[in-house]
C-alpha cells in the first residue's frame, strides 16, 4: 500500500491507513467520533496553531486538530492560557482550517469569553465558525458550564466539553493537579453526565485517575478524549510542541515524546548560520 497521500475521490487523504488508527472516512464530523466509540474504535487529537502543521497532521490520519488555547504556552510564550485573546484564537484556526481537509477541527474558547453568560458564549463561539470555520468550539467547566453548552448546541454549535483539571482555572484550583481523585471522583462523574446532558458531543477528561476516567467513559454515551487520563478513554489528545519534541521545557508526565524537532531545527539553524557565514550558501544554484 502506498503511503503517499493523494486527493483523489476514492482515496483518504491521510497516508497508510489502517482500520485500527486511521478509520475510512473522507471528512471527520462530529459524529464519526461517536460511531468510533460505539466500534471500540479509539481515534487522536493533536493541537495545532497554523496551516503547515494542520496540512501535516491531516496527511498523518490524525482525527481531530485542537486550535488549543495552549497557543498561550507554545506560540505565545505566556506562562498560562488565560492572557489568550478571541481574535488570537480566530487568526490561528483560520490557518488550521485551510490546512485540513479530513481532520474535525475544533477551536477552544479562551478565558473571560464564555464564563459570563450563556450569551457571551454564544457570540463568542458564533465568531469562531464565522471567522474562522471551525467546525465546534470547546469550553473548560462541568455542572456549571451546562447553560452555555445547551445554548450553544440548541444554536447550531457543536461543543466539546473539558472536565478534570481545567486549564484557564489554574489560579483557583491551586496549580497542575490531578482532579478526581477520592470523593473528587463523584463530582467529576456529575460533571461528566452534567456536559453530556447539556448537550456536549464530546469531552476533554484532563489529569484525572485512569480509573475514574475509564468508568466516566464507560457511563458516557459521548466519547471521552483523554490527556493523563489513562488508555481506556475513547480519544487521546496531546500539545504537539510537547509529543514531538519542540517544547525543551518542563512537560508534563502524561507526554509521551514521539520525536525530537528541538535538534533538527536546531541542526538546521545551525548549519545555515555557519554556511552563511563562510560563504557557502548561497552557491550559484541558489543565484539568478
Ligand atoms: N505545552 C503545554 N502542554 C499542555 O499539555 C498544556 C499546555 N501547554 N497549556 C494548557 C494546558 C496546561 N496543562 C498542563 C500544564 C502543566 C501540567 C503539569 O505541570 N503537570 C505536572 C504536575 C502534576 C501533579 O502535580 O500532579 C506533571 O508532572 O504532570 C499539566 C498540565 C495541559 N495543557
Ligand atoms: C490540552 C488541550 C486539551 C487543550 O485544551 C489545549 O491545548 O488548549
Ligand atoms: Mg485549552
Amino acid at each position: 500500500m502506498s503511503s503517499t497521500p493523494s486527493s483523489s475521490e476514492e482515496t483518504a487523504p491521510y497516508g497508510a491507513p489502517t482500520a485500527a488508527t486511521a478509520p475510512a472516512v473522507k471528512k471527520v464530523r462530529t459524529h464519526h467520533l461517536r460511531e468510533w466509540k460505539e466500534a471500540g474504535e479509539k481515534f487522536t487529537m493533536l493541537t495545532s496553531y497554523d496551516v503547515m502543521t494542520a496540512r501535516l497532521f491531516d496527511e498523518a490520519g490524525v482525527d481531530t486538530l485542537l486550535v488549543g488555547d495552549s497557543s498561550g504556552n507554545t506560540v505565545l510564550g505566556y506562562s498560562t492560557t488565560v492572557p489568550v485573546t478571541l481574535d488570537e484564537m480566530i487568526t490561528m484556526a483560520r490557518g488550521v482550517t485551510r490546512g485540513a481537509t479530513r481532520a474535525l477541527v475544533i477551536g477552544d474558547m479562551p478565558f473571560g469569553t464564555y464564563q459570563a453568560s450563556p450569551e457571551q458564549a454564544y457570540l463568542s463561539a458564533a465568531r469562531l465558525m464565522k471567522e474562522a470555520e471551525v467546525a465546534a468550539v470547546k469550553l473548560e467547566g462541568g455542572v456549571e458550564m451546562a447553560p452555555q453548552i445547551q445554548r450553544l448546541t440548541q444554536g447550531g454549535i457543536p461543543v466539546c466539553a473539558h472536565i478534570g483539571f481545567t486549564p484557564q482555572s489554574e489560579h483557583a484550583l491551586g496549580g497542575y493537579r490531578v482532579q478526581g481523585r477520592g470523593d473528587a471522583g463523584e463530582r467529576l462523574l456529575r460533571d461528566a453526565h452534567a456536559v453530556q446532558e447539556a448537550g456536549a458531543f464530546a469531552v476533554v477528561l484532563e489529569m484525572v485517575p485512569g480509573d475514574v476516567a475509564a468508568r466516566v467513559t464507560k457511563e458516557l454515551t459521548i466519547p471521552t478524549i483523554g490527556i493523563g487520563a489513562g488508555n481506556q478513554t475513547d480519544g487521546q489528545v496531546l500539545v504537539w510542541q510537547d509529543a514531538f519534541g519542540l517544547n525543551t521545557g518542563r512537560v508534563p508526565r502524561f507526554v509521551k515524546q514521539y520525536a525530537d524537532v528541538h535538534s533538527v531545527l536546531l541542526e538546521a539553524a545551525r548549519a545555515y548560520t555557519a554556511d552563511v557565514k563562510d560563504g557557502s550558501f548561497p552557491a550559484p544554484e541558489h543565484t539568478f
